[in-house]
């Protein structure tokens, strides 16, 4: 597997506080690459510092294979397009107007820039001002403009902000055509819901440290989903399980959090030493939003 973004140990500090710290990036090449974690995280200062447009304090960043320094950074950008802050654009200007600047400032030819409009879909748009844009509009160009230069990697920095549910689910249909065409995608967010499905790696953040990276089946896998356990005497249960295992009496069962297997049974033996009969034993079932919450510690909503 080849990876597009890699970094080692990269770390930005700002008055002696770590924003982020020893974050170990591992992008595939040809992925949604999910970037997840609560405001404030270092989402941002982490894809600032991919982009060179700001410096790491330590650690390395690496673009298909190669170390982004001083004599590599020029040729290893133009490979790369972004959306970092809000959305580009001359408001005055038509969306034709816009793109016609950036195809002359880095000297494209017409074709790549009807491209990426058209994928955009914004081809019936271009003769409209830019400030009688929607919002998922402006958002759409400046995606537009980002992909103009045809670039390997496409970096978006929490593009579903503040869009409703039409414009969230067209930026979604968006970056799986932009897949399905060869470019691998980055893009962060605070809120699961609005990539999970798009994403095929997730890495999530919390407080400037990578609390997991890897496919959102990995993801469930290494949640330990709370056990629930039937039995006939729950107030009994409780007090037996109370200490030992952290259990607590949720209605009629016995809730006990974090237990693996062998743990699970030593807390039904114990009730069953006890005299008190289990009739059921189940594990709660988990959604990959209680999971990114557990890992976040509720930060993410
Ligand atoms: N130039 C700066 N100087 C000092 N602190 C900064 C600077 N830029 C960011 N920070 C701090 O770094 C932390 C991470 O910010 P960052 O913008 O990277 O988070 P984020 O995950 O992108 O969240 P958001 O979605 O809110 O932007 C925050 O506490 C922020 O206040």
């Amino acid at each position: 597997m080849s990876l597009i973004v890699a970094t080692e140990k990269l770390t930005k500090r700002y008055g002696g506080h770590a924003v982020v710290r020893d974050l170990d990036l591992r992008v595939p090449e040809g992925c949604v690459y999910g970037f997840l974690g609560p405001n404030g995280s270092g989402k941002s200062t982490t894809l600032k510092m991919l982009l060179s447009l700001i410096r790491p304090s330590e650690g390395e960043v690496r673009i298909m294979g190669r170390p982004m320094n001083r004599n590599t950074r020029r040729e290893l950008l133009g490979g790369i397009g972004s959306l970092i802050e809000s959305p580009p654009g001359y408001a005055h200007l038509t969306g034709r107007e816009n793109m016609r600047i950036v195809a002359r400032l880095l000297a494209l030819d017409d074709r790549p820039v009807d491209l990426a409009v058209r994928t955009v879909r914004l081809h019936d748009q271009m003769d409209k001002r830019v400030r009688d844009y929607s919002l998922g509009m402006r958002q759409r160009l400046g995606i537009a403009m980002a992909l103009a230069r045809q670039p390997r990697l496409l970096v978006l920095d929490e593009p579903t902000n503040g869009l409703d549910p039409a414009g969230i689910e067209e930026i979604r249909g968006l970056l799986r055509r932009l897949t399905d065409g060869g470019v691998t995608v980055m893009v962060s967010s605070h809120l699961l819901g609005e990539i999970d499905r798009t994403a095929t790696v997730l890495g999530i953040l919390s407080r400037g440290r990578m609390i997991f990276q890897g496919t959102r089946h990995e993801l469930l896998a290494a949640s330990t989903p709370d056990v629930l356990i039937d039995c006939t005497d729950p107030r009994g249960a409780h007090e037996v399980l109370g200490r030992e295992f952290d259990g607590a009496l949720d209605g009629g069962t016995v809730r006990l959090p974090g237990l693996g297997d062998h743990a699970t049974a030593d807390a039904v033996a114990a009730l069953v030493g006890q005299g008190i009969g289990v009739h059921g034993v189940r594990r709660e079932e988990q959604s990959l939003e209680d999971v990114f919450m557990d890992l976040t510690e509720g930060g993410g909503l």
